[in-house]
């Protein structure tokens, strides 16, 4: 690809607690991601997936190593400096999180907010983005009256719209039926790849798989399993 790497770790650990209680959770982890490339990360529950994930995406503090994204050091990074990376990332969470008082349009309109962009065209862009990902028909209902399914398909709109550098999900077909699930990540795969974005995304979902580039696998806090599913 040779691109250059949006995300750079090297001998990333971390430990939760201190004094006695101090725990490592994760062990001289090394991993790059590039533009364009969808890396799907598996590994047993409590393995360390959602630490990691919540490290690269400038929600937690980083300790030991090297993190980089974006080309920012987060390793010792201040808060503010957090904040910033986050800008350029769009996160995806196993319950959606969307508000109920707003409707589909609204919700995704909310994450631009933060970016320079007048009203009105947020609320056109949302409205694109709605419709890429085959809920033009939805954009004023609230996510009571939506399925699962949709309600996930919403989420992804609402991650994609800002155009983030790179999309962190988690576990983002958990609570979907096969066919559901399916949708979902053949729309984030189809939206990265025109926006050419990374995604890093944490499953236990073996049906959707074969759309990642590579496969990572997390096991008591190390990273192993490094596979290239396509040259
Ligand atoms: N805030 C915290 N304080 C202390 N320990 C924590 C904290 N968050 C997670 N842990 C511990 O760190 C380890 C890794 O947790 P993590 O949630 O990253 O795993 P996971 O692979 O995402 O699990 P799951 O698949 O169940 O979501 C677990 O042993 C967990 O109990």
């Amino acid at each position: 690809m040779g691109s250059e790497s949006l995300i750079r770790l090297e001998n990333v650990s971390h430990f939760y607690g201190e004094g006695k209680l101090k725990k490592q959770t994760l062990f001289d982890i090394n991993l790059t991601l590039t533009a364009g490339e969808i890396v799907i990360m598996t590994g047993p529950s409590g393995s360390g997936k959602t630490t990691l994930l919540t490290l690269i995406g400038g929600l937690r503090s980083a300790q030991t190593g090297s993190l980089k994204v974006l080309g920012k050091e987060l390793v010792g990074a201040k808060k503010k400096q957090l904040i910033e990376v986050r800008r350029y990332i769009g996160y995806i969470f196993q319950g959606h999180n969307l508000l109920d008082c707003l409707t589909a349009q609204q919700n995704v309109q909310m994450a631009m907010e933060l970016h320079p962009v007048s009203e009105k065209e947020a609320k056109t862009l949302s409205f694109e983005m709605l419709t890429a990902v085959g809920l033009s028909d939805r954009a004023h209902y609230h996510p009571h009256y939506l399925s699962g399914g949709q309600k996930q398909r919403v989420a992804i709109a609402r991650a994609l719209v800002s155009h983030p550098k790179m999309i962190l999900a988690d576990e983002p077909t958990a609570a979907l039926d096969g066919k559901s699930g399916r949708a979902v990540v053949e729309v984030m795969q189809k939206l990265a790849r025109e926006q050419g974005c990374a995604i890093l995304l944490v499953t236990h979902d073996n049906r959707i798989l074969d759309v990642a580039d590579r496969t990572i696998h997390l096991e008591d806090g190390y990273l192993s399993n490094q596979r290239l599913l396509t040259p």
